[in-house]
């Protein structure tokens, strides 16, 4: 991206953002991807999460997502911004009613996707209020769900398309808690015994849901709810998957023992052991006893035979207990720490490193914070911004891309609100790592939210980008 520095914030984002569209636009002719639209009932392949877009994509997408966040800011009048954002949780009660209504589902039938419903038909078939429909269907409208084609008849935007039966965006959407959650933040925040807490049993979970039950606790009482909550963080990580197997070096991990710790339903594992790169090391995916079950099933599905040939292995443990594999082992922590407050990360960590040799390594894998400083600011010198130049980012954007990281930082504050955990910056993780006995080696960021920090009882840091080269270079003290 070239530099605007003589224009004003307004014309630098302008240029910007066309520059990015320019690249985004070049990158996908030459990928021979079809055009962007939203007017389609056809899935764009870049909506396919097991589609990873190339780096210069993910570049050009980002910075236009983040110019467009700024420019809003910018154009949008302040008093408006208020009311928007303080209206904001009728656009997650909407959605809700859009999904749990039956909306979508009568918008998503091959005829309906074509012609759309006028909300008459859709009155006689759900048995809802018109009037009512019609009120949240110009808000989603708004929001590109939905188009009304003409006056009272509308049809789904390519986006809900997501939001249909078996898709990713349908499973995340249908977690229930975050409103609840959200209604008890305030008083987490600023009320009582409980404002400076950092234990996951003192949350704004535990208020609004009255319970003094963890939120892993109470969803071990509540099985139907467990299924739920696993089938939207496994949507999650399949988000992250392709980034994740395609950035990071695994062929670096050859002849090891690669130990999934917290494994879930052993995704990981899964995607791992077929990779012809690992053909020498041996799995082991670990959980709590009440969760492995539900990992064996789920592995026995594809890979029967590397679990009776003990190529694969699943065990119950609880990570606040010594890991006995670290000796020689890769460790991975996947979407872990950022459940657990700063202490608790330390001791997972203590425990994981107790047996650890100079050949064990510790992978975390979690989103890697960056600070919201805006590059070409009146403040960017004293607030980090020399480092933002270094990255070459252009004028008037957020290091973290602001409106373009805006789901991982929601994803935080709720982190936040349910577990007392929250996501890290660099700074913060190098804190964590040295109080438990740990250096980081090497931060590889990939093509999505997460990066994998590299850590062992050795000493040094560098950081490499989704492109492989390296970024930046930190000793860790
Ligand atoms: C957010 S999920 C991440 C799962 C998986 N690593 C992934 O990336 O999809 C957190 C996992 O930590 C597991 N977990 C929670 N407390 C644990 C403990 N004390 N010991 C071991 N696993 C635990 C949960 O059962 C759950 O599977």
């Amino acid at each position: 991206m070239g530099s605007f520095a003589h224009l004003s914030e307004l014309r630098s984002l302008q240029n910007t953002l066309n520059q990015a569209i320019d690249a985004f636009e070049q990158e996908r002719c030459s990928l021979d991807l079809p055009e962007l639209s939203t007017y389609t009932s056809d899935p764009h392949p870049l909506d396919d999460l097991n589609f990873l877009p190339s780096t210069s994509l993910f570049a050009a997408r980002r910075t236009a997502l983040a110019c467009i966040g700024q420019l809003k800011v910018l154009l949008q009048s302040p008093y408006e911004k208020v009311v928007e954002q303080s209206c904001a949780v009728y656009d997650t009660a909407c959605l809700d009613i859009f999904v749990r209504g039956g909306l979508v589902d009568e918008l998503a039938t091959p005829d309906a996707l074509l012609n759309g419903r006028s909300i008459d038909e859709l009155h006689q078939a759900l048995d809802l209020s018109p009037k009512r429909i019609s009120v949240i269907f110009r808000l989603l409208a708004a929001q590109g769900w939905l188009r009304e084609v003409t006056e009272n008849t509308f049809v789904l935007n390519r986006p809900a398309l997501q939001l249909r039966r078996g898709s990713c965006g349908r499973t995340w959407s249908l977690t229930p808690g975050k409103p609840k959650v959200a209604s008890s933040l305030l008083d987490f925040v600023t009320q009582g015994e409980w404002k400076y807490s950092v234990s996951p049993a003192e949350t704004a979970f535990q208020i609004s849901h009255g319970t003094s039950d963890t939120l892993f606790q109470y969803l071990a009482r509540n099985p139907d709810q467990f299924e739920q909550w696993s089938a939207s963080v496994r949507t999650y990580g399949d988000a992250c998957h392709l980034a994740l197997m395609e950035d990071y070096p695994w062929h670096k991990l050859t002849q090891k023992t690669i130990v999934d710790c917290g494994a879930g339903l052993g995704s990981l594992v899964e995607s791992l052991v077929k990779l012809p790169c690992l053909s020498d090391c041996n799995f082991v995916a670990q959980d709590l006893p009440q969760i492995t079950p539900s990992t064996t099933s789920n592995l026995n599905r594809s890979c029967e035979d590397l679990l009776s040939s003990r190529r694969i292995t699943i065990e119950s443990y609880d990570f606040f207990s010594p890991q006995q594999r670290a000796a020689g082992a890769v460790i991975i922590l996947k979407h872990i720490l950022h459940n657990w407050p700063d202490h608790d990360c330390v001791r997972i960590l203590q425990n994981a490193a107790l047996e650890a040799d100079p050949e064990t390594k510790i992978l975390i894998i979690d989103n890697v914070v960056l600070p919201s400083t805006v590059s070409g600011s009146p403040h960017a010198l004293q607030d980090g911004g020399a480092e933002s130049r270094k990255d070459s980012l252009p004028e008037f954007l957020p290091r973290n891309y602001g409106a373009a990281a805006k789901a991982s930082l929601a994803l935080g504050v709720h982190m936040m609100g349910v577990f007392n955990g929250h996501e890290r910056t660099l700074a913060q993780w190098e804190a964590i790592a040295e109080r438990s006995g740990l250096h980081i080696d090497m931060v590889y960021h990939v093509r999505a939210p997460d990066s994998v920090i590299e850590c062992s009882l050795g000493s040094g840091t560098r950081m490499q980008n989704s492109a492989g080269e390296p970024r930046a270079t930190r000793p860790v003290s």
